[in-house]
């Protein structure tokens, strides 16, 4: 396999997806050598087999909204790749989801699923719909209406959708209600679900949590404790929140976070006080983070991100090609020691040699941000044996996932010098357990 040649290939075929081909140019540019030793991959042509998804699911979503008007918006799921488990992945609302960008996520995901340990295939899904500025109601008829079509594509051992930007747990509860109505069926078909119908303890927290107890055995590899570490966090939603909690309970001091309008620096830290505001704040009175620094007086920065202030970490929370180069250079000039992804694809190929090149350490969202579907992959155990695990156990079961993550990137990841390269790490093992898988299942 030439990995130039493939990728020309696809951007050939698929000329209107950037994001798609972006993430395919990340990972076949650190697999190209694994892969050329095993000739087998080649005649089996399975390279263009694994970036090339088994399905796109595209449909149309009609609803009414509170003024009696009828919207219509898109509606996708893709299904990546099912030959470790059934297809996994979230479900993205947001006004800029579009086709370029389910690819690149249900991409990723195959191989973040497969770097979890558990059985589970990739996918990912969504709609160009925004939950912003609507009422409940409008988000339940629009939820309702979307799994009128996707229900037919679901099942506990064919395709289990979670959440994503856009989609927590109030949507997954409208999904979860809409499908049982359409199905008659009470089955573990989505993740993330409330704790009293099937939800599994920790998931909420799992993402943010997940990346931090990465972070944690990145800085062990250094010797260097996260404890009085500044921390830059961006956004302010799921992976933002439980980032924050978990960095404030070890003694960082996360200050930043941001949503898509601007940022706030709080140089005396956000404490437990201040991200119990900012949960009630984004989680029930759906506000802007602007309102943050009007209550406790701190800057906030219009149209912009956090990453050109000074601390020592940077956990990008928030969404894809958030760090550019310039944003890269700036954090290294600042003094950051480490990367550490809560959101999929936030640093853009600039950004991330810019990060080698410095030699800080730096994880792939693939890998640090994997304790999410992690602990959606034990919800869907849970939900199996009709049993409900307790926090502890959830939590001790994310920490494993998280280390052996972590203890793969470094064994397929560690370059001549010691360097351990995680991009490489994450790339290589994901890929070697569904490339074995896919040739076991012979050409289908
Ligand atoms: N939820 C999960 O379990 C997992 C999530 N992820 C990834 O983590 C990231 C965050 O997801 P999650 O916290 O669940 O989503 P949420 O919807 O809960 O929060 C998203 C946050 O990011 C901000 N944001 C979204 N789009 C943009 C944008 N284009 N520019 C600037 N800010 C933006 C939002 O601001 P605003 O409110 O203004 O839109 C919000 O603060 C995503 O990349 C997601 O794919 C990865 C693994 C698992
Ligand atoms: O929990 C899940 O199934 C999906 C999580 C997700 O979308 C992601 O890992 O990006």
């Amino acid at each position: 396999m030439k990995a130039s040649e493939v990728i020309a290939n696809l951007q050939r075929r698929f000329p209107n997806e950037p994001e798609y081909i972006q993430a395919v140019s990340q990972v076949l540019g650190t697999i190209e050598e694994e892969y050329n030793k095993h000739p087998e991959f080649e005649k089996a042509n399975l390279i263009e087999r694994l970036c090339i998804p088994d399905r796109v699911i595209e449909f149309r979503v009609s609803w009414v909204d509170d003024k009696g008007n009828v919207q219509t918006n898109m509606g996708y799921r893709i299904q990546h790749n099912n030959v470790i488990g059934p297809y996994k992945g979230g479900l993205r609302y947001h006004k800029s989801v579009n086709l370029s960008i389910l690819k690149f996520l249900a991409f990723e995901q195959t191989f973040k699923n497969s770097l979890t340990t558990l059985p589970m295939g990739g996918a990912k899904g969504g709609s160009d719909f925004s939950p912003r500025g609507k009422s409940n109601n409008e988000v339940m008829r629009f939820c309702q209406a979307f799994m009128t079509e996707l229900y037919r594509h679901m099942g506990p051992d064919e395709d289990v959708p979670a959440g994503d930007i856009g989609v927590g747990g109030r949507e997954v509860g409208y999904l979860f209600g809409m499908y049982k109505k359409l199905t008659h069926q009470f089955q573990g078909v989505l993740t993330g679900k409330g704790q009293e119908f099937g939800g599994s303890r920790i998931r909420p927290e799992a993402t943010g949590y997940g990346n931090v107890y990465f972070l944690c055995n990145m800085l062990a590899t250094k010797n260097i404790d996260i404890k009085g570490k500044t921390v830059l966090v961006s956004g302010s939603g799921n992976v933002a929140q439980y980032t924050m909690e978990k960095l404030i309970e070890l003694g960082a001091k996360p200050v930043t976070c941001s949503d898509s309008d601007g940022y706030i620096y709080d140089p005396e830290g956000i404490d437990r006080e201040k991200l119990d505001y900012i949960m009630e704040l984004k989680n029930v009175e759906r506000g802007r983070i602007k309102e943050y620094a009007e209550k406790y007086g701190v800057k906030y920065v219009e149209g912009a991100k956090p990453w050109f202030e000074k601390a020592d970490i940077a956990l990008p929370s928030a969404t894809q090609n958030e760090i550019n180069e310039e944003a890269a250079k700036a954090l290294i000039a600042n003094g950051v020691i480490a990367v550490s992804e809560g959101a999929n694809m936030p640093s853009t190929p600039e950004a991330i040699k810019v990060f080698q090149d410095a030699k800080i350490l730096y994880a792939p969202g693939k890998a640090a941000n994997a304790g999410g579907v992690a602990v959606s992959g034990l919800e869907m155990s849970q939900n199996s044996e009709r049993l409900k695990w307790s926090r502890e156990e959830v939590d001790a079961k994310l920490h494993d996932i998280m280390n052996d993550i972590h203890a793969n990137c470094v064994k397929y990841g560690t370059e001549a010098d010691g360097y351990v390269n995680y991009v490489k790490g994450a790339n290589v093992a994901g890929f070697l357990k569904v490339a074995k898988a896919m040739m076991a299942q012979g050409i289908v």
